[in-house]
């Protein structure tokens, strides 16, 4: 059984304790996702302690905006194992959860992730998020869009803006270093309706590891031509 001891401890620090059924829950996820790394990539940590760090605890920092308490819709684009939304359902199990993803295998971990744990009002879909992102399902239906380490600021902005509602958040997961990736991305940002909040400094706790978490506020539609086709957000960021 796996060992979530600087999970909790780094929680401790920021004043939280998790219930019981919690803590059962971060456990059978970690031994789930060293159990299935061994036959499908699915992240290169897999020693307990840098679990708990990079990947709990960090998908944990957004709780600090308080935009995570409540009932809210949330999509996680590009969840890859399941991060940060998966840890941010775990801890707040209100919350409605979308994972998306465009690779099935790491689709086909996080279900069996969300059966064992027996949780609710979550689904783990495959596919590209600026094709989801057209479809009216997903379209303008969610209070946060959240994203960690999938692409830069503005392309990531295209992939993402278009599911979120008006007035409601986009919050881009980032590294220390991401003032020029900002600067970037203002134009592209404005043009999805989105407007740049701030930018908020986290430490992540038991660790010296600074990050940033970017908050976009949705302010206006997105234009229908967006997300373009083609890989155009990619190759060609607005
Ligand atoms: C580096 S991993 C990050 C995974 C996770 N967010 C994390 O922080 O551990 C990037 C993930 O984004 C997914 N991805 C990349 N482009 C995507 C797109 N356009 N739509 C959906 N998923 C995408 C990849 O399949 C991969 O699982």
């Amino acid at each position: 059984m796996s060992n979530i001891e600087t999970l909790i401890e780094g929680l401790g620090d920021l004043g939280i304790e998790l219930s019981v059924k919690q803590k059962e829950h971060f456990i059978k996820y970690k031994d789930l996702l060293k159990e299935w790394n061994e036959k499908i990539n699915i992240t290169a940590i897999t020693d307990d302690i840098e679990i708990d760090i990079k990947h709990f605890l960090d998908s944990l920092t957004p709780i600090i905006t308080k935009l995570f308490e409540g009932k809210k819709k949330i999509i996680d684009i590009g969840t890859g194992g399941g991060f940060p939304g998966l840890p941010l359902k775990i801890f707040n199990n209100e919350l409605q959860v979308t994972l998306l993803d465009s690779l099935n295998k790491r689709i086909i971990f996080l279900n069996e992730v969300i059966k064992a744990l027996e949780l609710k009002n979550i689904d783990a879909i495959h596919g590209r998020a600026e094709e989801f992102g057209r479809t009216p399902k997903y379209r303008e239906q969610y209070d946060i869009c959240i994203s960690r380490a999938v692409a830069s600021l503005d392309t990531l902005s295209e992939y993402s803006l278009p599911f979120v509602k008006v007035g409601g958040y986009f919050i881009s997961m980032k590294g220390s270093e991401v003032d020029e990736e900002l600067k970037e991305a203002e134009k592209g940002i404005k043009l999805l309706g989105g407007k740049i909040l701030k930018k908020e400094i986290v430490r992540i706790p038991n660790s010296d590891i600074i990050h940033s978490l970017i908050i976009i506020h949705k302010i206006q539609e997105t234009p229908t031509k967006y997300p373009r086709g083609g890989g155009k957000p990619k190759k060609n960021p607005l």
